[in-house]
């Protein structure tokens, strides 16, 4: 077991293309930054709200998301999650983080917990069809998760699974097998909540979807899957009380911030997320929404993008290698996988690793790592280390948090509003005039006309 604190920001591959001095001399400007977010100076600051979340959250609440888990665990042999974008992303990630990567697919009696299946983050129908079959005539609950109500594609899974609950359960059986997290008080959810005495949770009004996976967004499917949610704040509200407190030289969050910030000013402007563990596949989509949406907007902000490695060694890595020079790499090294294997000793060497009887998978995927850092660094691109102590709950709630801060303070760093996402409206409209949804008359004909 390597000791470690739960997560620390490593720039030591970085001496290549930051001087020493330039910490220093951005620290202002991330002090700055830092001080608008927890001052609430900065823009959109209403939707600060995710700050203190892991301290000050509703108790009472947390505990129906713990009944209603325990409900849906002894009732229901998968949990299906209806959601898009923030109202899944965080959900998928902690559980794929938390869980061995195929605790999906363990047969039921395997696994002690529901299985848990995404839905409403696609409009393709063979998704949809290939999910119902999947679920079978096993007995099952849905939990649909949506602030506005009114996104078309979690709206159309909702109504399909909606349908299937009714034919199997019956009207009054299949309402208490919905659970509904929206808004408090507006949208077609909430109306249906009231109509149908659905069990229903609130997505803060201060907590934009990309910063929701520490509310109910995230917490009832995390609760299902048989985790710890407790020890998941607990670990964030450590991160929180010590991103607030710590200055820069010492402030994790605050570093990776400052420097992803140097990088982008020197013209790395493409950030690719990594990992060596395939089950943090989904922390870099979770990462790719954070990122993306709070800083890609007023024609500036660092692209986020991601690779899995070994995997996307044998892909993406040539082109990391010695493509176009702009890129930089942020990588998560956990330090304590939860299981290992040994490379067996055959006594043979045809397939040339003879050498490496003995060792452990996670030691060769240890120097896989620094071969890595090593080669791509010495290629013209520079690497941020991101050590994680392990996968559990604890340093999972402290990670979010990290990520969720140092997000943050890099937007208001850039002059960018980290809380706002006025692109994503655009698809929207022309989507909702080109399958002519009323209102949108206008916007069909000059669509029409342009094309
Ligand atoms: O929860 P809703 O309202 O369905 O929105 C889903 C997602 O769409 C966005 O509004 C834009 O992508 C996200 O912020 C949110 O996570």
């Amino acid at each position: 077991m390597k000791n470690m604190s739960y997560l620390n920001f490593d720039a030591s591959a970085l001496e290549k293309y930051v001087n020493k001095n330039e910490l220093n001399e951005i620290k202002p400007m991330v002090n700055t930054a830092k001080d608008l977010l927890m001052s609430g100076n900065g823009v959109e600051s209403q939707m600060r709200q995710w700050l203190d979340l892991p301290t000050n959250y509703d108790k009472a609440e947390f505990d129906r998301i713990k009944a209603a888990a325990k409900n849906i665990q002894a009732n229901s042999k998968v949990l299906v999650v209806i959601g898009i974008g923030g109202s899944y992303l965080g959900a998928k990630m902690a559980i794929d983080y938390l869980h061995e990567s195929y605790f999906n697919y363990l047969p039921d009696d395997k696994r002690e917990f529901p299985q848990i299946l995404f839905a409403g983050n696609s409009i393709s129908g063979s998704y949809i069809n290939s999910l119902i079959k999947i679920i079978g005539n096993r007995d099952f609950s849905v939990n649909v998760i949506s602030k506005s109500g009114t996104t078309t594609e979690p709206s159309i899974a909702f109504r399909i699974f909606h349908k299937l609950l009714i034919d199997k359960y019956g009207v009054k059986d299949a309402n208490k097998r919905i659970y509904v997290t929206t808004d408090a008080k507006n949208g077609s959810l909430r109306q249906e909540v009231k109509d149908n005495g659905y069990e229903s949770f609130i997505i803060p009004d201060g907590v934009g979807g990309r910063y929701s996976v520490l509310t109910p967004v995230g917490l009832l499917p995390i609760a299902v899957s048989g985790v710890d949610i407790e020890a998941l704040m607990n670990g964030a509200a450590q991160a929180q009380s010590e991103f607030a407190e710590k200055p820069l030289e010492e402030n994790a969050a605050l570093k990776y911030a400052a420097y992803r910030n140097i990088l982008y000013r020197k013209g790395y402007t493409n950030e690719i997320f990594e990992g060596y563990e395939p089950n943090l596949r989904y922390f870099a989509e979770w990462w790719k929404q954070l990122a993306g949406e709070s800083e890609g907007k007023d024609f500036k902000g660092i692209y986020p993008t991601s690779a899995m490695f070994s995997t996307d060694l044998h892909s993406l890595g040539q082109y990391i290698q010695q493509g176009r020079r702009d890129l930089m790499e942020t990588v998560i090294k956990i330090q304590n996988p939860p299981m290992d294997i040994d490379v067996p000793v055959t006594g043979k060497n045809g397939d040339g690793i003879q050498y490496l009887e003995g060792k452990t998978m996670n030691y060769v995927n240890d120097k896989a790592f620094e071969s890595v850092i090593l080669a791509h660094t010495n290629g013209g691109v520079p690497n941020m280390i991101i050590n994680v102590k392990d996968q559990t709950p604890f340093t999972l709630g402290y990670a979010i948090y990290f990520f969720e801060f140092a997000i943050a303070v890099s937007g208001y760093l850039n002059g960018i509003n980290p809380f706002n996402q006025p692109g994503v409206e655009d698809y929207k409209q022309n989507m909702f005039a080109l399958l002519g949804k009323p209102g949108y008359e206008d916007l069909k004909a000059k669509i029409n006309k342009e094309r």
